[in-house]
């Protein structure tokens, strides 16, 4: 089992790989500067790690799955510890702690079919939850053991619905993305959650958050978007770290994060790993 503790803070900053090779094990983790530094190899074994433990997808070659694991991922890191994980598929990296407090609780791919051909990559995404916020669930579901808890709906509906911080940060891996295709995008997939939730498109609502992707707004390949649900129920929009607009919307905080934490989320295993991660906190 893979256990990491950091008693010390990594100065490393988090990666943004410019050219990810989903082949190359050295691509993911680090740049060959910091490659000679033996420190930061022990981190670069660090964040293929971690990677691992976080991925959805790439086989363990012990043949046990450590993301199967009870040890919750946030327990692997320290709040100082200026740590990055790796989306293994793309190579694309993500602080494991955002904004001070809130823990990577698990990483995934969105992929989309290109005109109803082939598939392709467009971005990875890392979701992030406020720990004390999460904590603040522990009156309700202290008692309740961590694997029950993730398959409890109840305390499910209690994350999408309850006023606690949270961001989702999507980092582009598709380098060809024009904003209007990010609007149709995010009109389709954020519109189905609205219609799912309040029986209604909400037109005016989803304008006012796909008019926040401006024309004049560059999204090349690593760009983020970072989707952060902040106290009263507001949607927090930044690009590149810039923030675009905030809309005080219990129903789409709701509907945004349902596309990455919801039942029917973009990448299951991300979800599960989120899932047991936001159990762990419960419990701790
Ligand atoms: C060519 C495909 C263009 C897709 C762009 C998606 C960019 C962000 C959209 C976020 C919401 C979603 O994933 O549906």
């Amino acid at each position: 089992m893979v256990s990491l503790r950091f008693p010390f803070s990594f100065s490393r900053p988090p990666i943004r790989n410019p050219n990810p090779n989903p082949k190359s094990k050295a691509s993911r983790s680090f740049s060959p500067a910091i490659a000679a530094a033996a420190a930061a190899a022990f981190g670069v074994g660090m964040s293929l790690a971690v990677s691992r433990k976080l991925s959805s997808n790439q086989p363990d070659p012990s043949g046990q799955k450590p993301w199967r694991s009870e040890a919750p991922l946030w327990a692997s890191f320290s709040l100082t510890a200026a740590e990055t994980s790796v989306e293994p598929r793309t190579g694309v990296a993500f602080p494991t702690v955002l904004d001070g407090s809130r823990r990577l609780l698990g990483i995934g791919l969105r992929k989309k079919n290109l005109f109803g051909l082939k598939s392709i990559d467009v971005y990875a995404f890392g979701v992030y939850a406020d720990e004390g916020d999460v904590k603040k669930l522990s009156e309700k579901y202290g008692s309740i053991s961590a694997s029950e808890l993730k398959d409890n709906k109840e305390f499910f509906a209690d994350i999408l619905d309850q006023d606690l911080r949270v961001t989702v940060r999507l980092q582009m891996v598709y380098g060809r993305l024009s904003i209007q295709s990010v609007r149709n995008a995010f009109e389709e997939s954020v519109g189905s959650r609205l219609q799912k939730f309040s029986g209604s498109k909400n037109e005016e609502l989803l304008k006012r958050f796909t008019s926040l992707f401006k024309d004049e707004q560059k999204l090349p390949r690593g760009s983020t978007i970072d989707l952060s649900r902040e106290e009263g129920h507001t949607l927090r929009t930044k690009i590149d770290g810039k923030e675009v607009g905030s809309i005080q919307s219990k129903l789409l905080c709701r509907s945004v994060l349902d596309l990455y934490i919801g039942e029917d989320s973009f990448d299951k295993a991300a979800r599960e790993n989120v899932v047991r991660g936001l159990a762990s906190l419960v419990q701790s």
